[in-house]
């Protein structure tokens, strides 16, 4: 057994495993598909059945087996359990037909995954680094096996889509944003470490859970959080240099905090902030397209004012200023409404970054108020408040707009603001809507409606790839407006004869390309990109990418 299990050194150096070591390794692994001979040259005879077979079929295989599970968090685990055995295979299928997998990796059936991560919990995967490793935390990034990391995606679990506080069950946000990485902008795999800082939890009912897998304390004072996460941010540096951090469901406060502080420090981004103001950004420019309005006449209405909200209104804002407006015309086509009511002068429990927002007008706690007297243009949800854009709030708003555009972003299915249905019978058949997740087409008085889905995996995955190629010194927000453009440019007359707001989900992986090749161009034209400039940025993207094969 143990000669069996050795490695053997490689002409190039490398080791490769062999025998069950070899079967029981996901990256190297290629189960039925070794040749004769390769089973005689690494140990594998009698450890596989007989047939050896194409990668092709051992998709089809996957593909057979997951049409006849009919429930999407079974299809989850039997995905990260092919991941966790053969990754070429895993990534083979799930790139075959990215639009049907996309909700099962990730939004909204990750959700499901993450209340269940406890009981679903099967082996290890990224890492933990917890608030009891302070002062040693480059010590524990060494343990990680992969040296050449290129991005990190970090959560405290504090802010888990619109599930609030779920501690080190949020784990899955990592996982599944990293994966989609690869199948949405085909970045290599190889290269991403999932990290959940786990600094406690707020989450009672967690704490007393046997199948609880985190720190059972309530999460650390906002001070020690600083400190732990300033360690964290110079040990991932040093351990994994050039590495990207990129910042994903934290609470919002802490997330806003953080970003400030490393935005112009560190090679980082939020992807709550950043990568969903650019695909709002990204939205209402493909909705204008098709009302022939512009951006600098829109009023825009946001239900919540947290990092999704104030990122978004950032973004909106700088976009506005390149149209020519002031940093004060600009401010005052954005109201925002939070749990507290109308973001206001007079309110005086605002944050510093809300501040920014408030103007000088009567409070209200009344949302269907706010809107008959701001008249938006543009409504976006991102409050977690499911069912908050009732039918007054939607007719009020279509009585005085021709065309509203309805964003009911907060994730998942359950928590969203609207559904496609009450967005379009609320409003006559007016709106053009998307939502956080995708919801499906809708027939209204005889005309199909395609809802759009407003989600940030269109533009993080190509930010990554982007970042990949280039490796940029920082990330700024022209990169997020860049994205957001490209993303809008891409999608053509037919598209928008069909109403669609975002790009089709079939040719993700070509259409992030297209994203990434022009944010490229970007981090180029800037100074912001360490590397040479190839000649052809676009093939030269191509050469680096993953593509799933033996
Ligand atoms: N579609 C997408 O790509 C994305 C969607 N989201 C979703 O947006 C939601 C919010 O995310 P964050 O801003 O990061 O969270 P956050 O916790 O930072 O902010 C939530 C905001 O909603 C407000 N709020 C809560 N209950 C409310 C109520 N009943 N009425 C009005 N406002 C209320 C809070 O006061 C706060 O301002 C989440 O559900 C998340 O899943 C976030 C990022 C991307
Ligand atoms: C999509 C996403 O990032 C969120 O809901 O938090
Ligand atoms: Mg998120």
């Amino acid at each position: 057994m143990a000669a069996n299990t050795v490695t053997n050194a490689q002409p190039d150096g490398h080791n490769h495993e062999v025998g069950v070591a070899l079967l029981h390794d996901p990256v190297q692994n290629k189960g039925t598909a070794y040749t004769r001979e390769e089973r005689r040259e690494w140990g594998l005879e009698g450890l596989l059945p007989h047939a050896v077979e194409t990668l092709d079929r051992q998709v089809e295989r996957v593909l057979d087996h997951l049409a006849r599970v009919k429930d999407d968090l079974d299809q989850y685990s039997y995905l990260m359990d092919l991941e966790a055995r053969n990754e070429t295979v895993f990534y083979k299928a799930i790139m075959s037909d990215p639009k049907r997998f996309i909700p099962i990796l990730y939004d909204p059936t990750v959700a499901d995954a993450c209340e269940a991560f406890g009981n679903l919990y099967r082996r290890p995967r990224g890492m933990y680094i917890t608030r009891h490793m302070k002062g040693r935390i480059a010590e524990v990034l060494r343990n990680w096996p992969e040296k050449d990391v290129r991005f990190v995606c970090v959560s405290t679990g504090g802010r888990i889509l619109g599930l609030g506080d779920i501690g080190a069950n949020g784990m899955g946000i990592p996982i599944g944003k990293l994966q989609l990485y690869t199948a949405c902008a085909a970045v290599p795999p190889k290269g991403l470490l999932p990290v959940l800082l786990d600094i406690g939890t707020t989450n009672e009912h967690l704490r007393a859970d046997p199948f609880y897998l985190g720190t059972r304390e309530p999460p650390v004072p906002e001070h020690e959080l600083d400190e732990l996460t300033e360690e964290f941010i110079q040990a991932v540096n040093e351990v994994f240099p050039g590495i990207c951090v990129h910042f994903e469901d934290w609470k919002g406060t802490d997330a806003i905090r953080m970003l400030d502080r490393y935005k112009d420090k560190v090679l980082c981004y939020n992807d709550d902030i950043q990568g969903t103001a650019a695909v709002a950004l990204a939205g209402i420019s493909a909705g204008l397209k098709q009302t022939g309005g512009k951006l600098q006449d829109q009023r825009i209405l946001f239900l919540g004012a947290g990092s999704a909200g104030l990122g978004i209104s950032k973004l909106i804002a700088a976009e506005l200023q390149t149209l020519g407006l002031s940093q004060d015309e600009a401010r005052k086509r954005i109201r925002l409404f939070d749990v507290n009511g109308l973001i206001e002068s007079s309110r005086t429990d605002l944050t510093e970054t809300q501040k920014l927002w408030a103007q000088d007008e009567a409070p209200s706690k009344n949302f269907v108020e706010v809107v008959d007297r701001f008249k938006p243009t543009v409504l976006i949800g991102v409050s977690t408040k499911a069912g908050a854009f009732t039918r007054e709030v939607i007719e009020t708003m279509s009585r005085h707009t021709a065309r509203p555009i309805i964003f009911a972003l907060s994730n998942p299915t359950h928590k969203a603001e609207c559904t496609a249905e009450q967005a379009y019978t609320y409003s006559k058949g007016k709106a053009l809507f998307a939502a956080g997740v995708q919801f499906d087409e809708f027939e209204y008085e005889g005309k199909t409606f395609r809802p759009g889905q407003a989600n940030n995996f269109y533009i993080y995955p190509a930010i990554g790839l982007a970042t990949y190629a280039a490796r940029p010194r920082l990330l700024n927000d022209e990169c997020f407006i860049v994205a957001a453009h490209a993303t809008a440019d891409q999608i053509g007359p037919s598209l928008q004869a069909k109403g669609m707001l975002f790009p089709s989900q079939d040719q993700i992986v070509e259409t992030e390309i297209t994203t990434a090749t022009r944010i490229v161009e970007y981090m180029f034209e800037s100074g912001l990109a360490t590397v040479e400039r190839p000649v052809e940025i676009r093939s030269w993207i191509e050469s680096l990418l993953y593509n799933p094969t033996y």
